[in-house]
C-alpha cells in the first residue's frame, strides 16, 4: 500500500479476515478531478478478478453494532431508531465514542471529517445554486428536527451508554451532520442473505448455502431517495430486507460517469469487489455511484463530473434539467385556455393520482418529457373532455400541436428565468479563477441551463414546423416514463 495513512487501516482489515489482493490493487492519490485518494491496478487484470472481500460482520450497520441490543430492540423501535438513517448515525457516533475499544476504530479513523457538499455551505455559496433544486433537496431542517426530536432525547435518557460529558464531542448536531454525510457519500445498500435474521450483535452472519454472487445495490445513496431518509419510510421501504451499511475498503473507490470497471457483489457471509471489465496496470479502479447528474453528485458527494460532451464542450453527460409542474400551470395562466382556473387543481390531483410526478425531468436527449406533454394536454382539455378522460381512466396521447407547444415553450422560458445568470455569464465566470464551491455551483447550474436551452430550441423548431404544416402533430417523448398505471413512477409527492 503506498498510502501511509491507510497502513494501519489495511492491517486492521486483514486482521479481521478482510482479504485484499495486494498484488493486483493498491491505493494512491489521483488528481482531485479523478477523485483524490482511490484504488489503482498494480498489474493488468482480467474481468471477474476478485480485488478484495469483506466479511459481512465487518460492515458497520445497525445489525452489526452492539448498540441496538444494549439499548433494547423494543426501545430502539419505540424511539424510531429503526427508521431512516438515525439509528445508523447513532451507532456510528457511539462506536466513535468507544475509541480504540470499538471494533471499527481503525475504520472510523479513515472516514472524512469535513465535506465539500452544500449541506455545509454558507449562505453566499448556497446563493450560487439559485435556480437549481439542490438547496430544496438538502433536507437540513428535517435532519435537524430528527436530531432534536429523536436522537438527542435518546442520548440524554441513557447516560450509562452516552455519558453527559461526551455529548458535546460525540453526539452534537455537527457530528450528526458529519455522520449523515458519511452515510450519504459512502454507504451501500446490503441485502440480507436468506435466513439471516435479526440484529446479529457482532455475530458472523448466518451461514447459508453459497449461491451465485449477486449485485450489492450500490451505493445506498445512488438508488434511494435519501432526502426522505429522515422521514417516515413507506411501507415498501420498511419491508426492505436491506441494511444500509458502511463497507470498509469498498468505500475507497471513486466513480465517474460510465467509467465503472469494478462492482460489489454479495454472498452469504461476505461481500466481494470484482472487476467488471479488464483493467490495465496503472488504471484507476472505478466503482459506480449511479451515473448521476452533477446536481446530485454535488449534493451527495461534493464533486462534479466534467468530461467531453458528444456535442462539444465539457460537462456531465448524465446531467438533467428539472421543471416543477407548477410552472406549467403558471405558463398556462398566461395563455388563457378553455379550462377554468378553479378546475386546474382537480386536473393536477388526477394527474398525480395516475402516477404523474410533480417535478419533470428533461434528459440529455433534450426531448420534452412525456409527463410534461401529458399534463399540458390534460390542462388544455375542456371540463367535459376532462371528465370523459377521467371516467375512462386513460391519459391522453402525447401528441404535440401548437397550443401545447406554446405552453411547453413558455414553461421552459419561465424555468430558465429562475436562474439569476445566463449561460454566457456562467461560461465567462468559469474562465476565471474560482473558489471550489462557487466553481461547483456554476458547473451545476450551467449544465442544467444548457439542457434547458437545448430543449427549448428543439421545442421551438417543432413549433415552426407545426406552423408550416399544422397537421404535423407528432408523438413525442416516446422514450420517457409514461404517466399511466402501466408504468408508475417509483415515488410521488405533492408539493
Ligand atoms: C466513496 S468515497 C471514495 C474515496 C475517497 N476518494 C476517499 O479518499 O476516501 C467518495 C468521495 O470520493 C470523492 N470522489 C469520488 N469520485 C470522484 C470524482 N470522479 N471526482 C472527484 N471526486 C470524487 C468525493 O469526495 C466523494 O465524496
Amino acid at each position: 500500500m503506498s498510502d501511509p495513512d491507510l497502513n494501519s487501516f489495511i492491517a486492521w482489515f486483514q486482521r479481521n479476515h478482510g482479504y485484499i489482493d495486494t498484488n493486483a490493487m493498491g491505493f494512491k492519490g489521483f488528481v482531485p478531478s479523478e477523485g483524490g485518494r482511490g484504488a489503482v491496478a498494480l498489474k493488468d487484470l482480467p474481468e471477474g478478478h476478485v480485488l478484495f472481500t469483506i466479511p459481512r460482520s465487518l460492515t458497520l450497520s445497525t445489525r452489526n453494532s452492539s448498540l441496538p441490543k444494549r439499548l433494547g430492540m423494543q426501545f430502539w423501535k419505540e424511539k424510531g431508531l429503526d427508521k431512516g438513517w438515525t439509528g445508523l448515525i447513532l451507532c456510528m457516533m457511539w462506536e466513535t465514542a468507544q475509541g480504540v475499544s470499538s471494533k471499527w476504530a481503525e475504520y472510523l479513523e479513515t472516514l472524512p471529517k469535513s465535506f465539500d457538499t452544500p449541506m455545509f455551505w454558507d449562505k453566499n455559496n448556497l446563493g450560487e445554486l439559485a435556480g437549481t433544486y439542490v438547496v430544496d433537496k438538502l433536507g437540513k431542517d428535517d435532519a435537524e428536527r430528527t436530531y432534536n426530536e429523536v436522537l438527542l432525547p435518546v442520548v440524554r435518557s441513557r447516560p450509562d451508554l452516552f455519558p453527559t460529558d461526551l455529548i458535546a464531542d460525540y453526539y452534537s448536531m455537527e457530528q450528526y451532520h458529519i455522520m449523515g454525510s458519511r452515510i450519504l457519500s459512502r454507504s451501500f445498500d446490503v441485502e440480507r442473505w436468506e435466513g439471516d435474521e435479526g440484529n446479529s450483535d457482532n455475530d458472523e452472519a448466518a451461514e447459508t448455502s453459497v449461491g451465485s454472487a449477486m449485485d450489492v445495490d450500490q451505493p445506498a445513496h445512488s438508488l434511494t431517495d435519501d432526502s426522505a431518509r429522515n422521514e417516515e419510510p413507506s411501507d415498501e421501504e420498511e419491508e426492505d430486507d436491506i441494511d444500509v451499511s458502511m463497507v470498509p475498503v469498498a468505500d475507497l473507490l471513486n466513480a465517474r460517469y460510465r467509467t465503472e470497471n469494478a462492482k460489489l457483489f454479495y454472498e452469504s457471509t461476505e461481500l466481494k469487489m470484482l472487476t467488471t471489465k479488464p483493467v490495465s496496470m496503472g488504471e484507476q479502479i472505478w466503482n459506480t455511484y449511479g451515473d448521476l447528474p452533477n446536481a446530485e453528485l454535488l449534493r451527495r458527494y461534493g464533486h462534479v463530473d466534467l468530461m467531453p460532451l458528444p456535442g462539444g464542450g465539457k460537462g456531465n453527460p448524465g446531467d438533467v434539467a428539472e421543471i416543477r409542474a407548477d410552472l406549467i400551470v403558471s405558463a398556462l395562466s398566461e395563455h388563457p385556455g378553455r379550462f377554468p382556473e378553479s378546475k386546474v387543481q382537480e386536473v393536477i390531483d388526477w394527474y398525480l393520482d395516475e402516477g404523474g410526478d410533480d417535478v419533470l425531468v428533461i434528459e440529455s436527449d433534450l426531448e420534452l418529457p412525456s409527463q410534461l406533454l401529458t399534463l399540458i394536454r390534460l390542462l388544455l382539455l375542456s371540463p367535459e373532455e376532462f371528465k370523459k378522460t377521467r371516467d375512462k381512466g386513460k391519459l391522453p396521447k402525447n401528441k404535440v400541436d401548437l397550443p401545447l407547444l406554446d405552453i411547453a415553450i413558455r414553461a421552459l422560458q419561465l424555468r430558465a428565468e429562475e436562474y439569476p445568470t445566463t449561460v454566457e455569464e456562467d461560461e465567462s465566470l468559469l474562465r476565471g479563477d474560482l473558489p471550489l464551491n462557487k466553481y461547483h455551483a456554476i458547473v451545476v447550474r450551467l449544465g442544467e441551463k444548457n439542457i434547458l436551452r437545448g430543449c427549448l430550441q428543439k421545442a421551438e423548431e417543432l413549433r415552426s414546423a407545426c406552423l408550416e404544416e399544422p397537421k404535423l402533430g407528432k408523438e413525442q417523448g416516446k422514450n420517457k416514463r409514461k404517466t399511466n398505471a402501466d408504468n408508475p413512477p417509483s415515488k410521488k409527492s405533492r408539493k
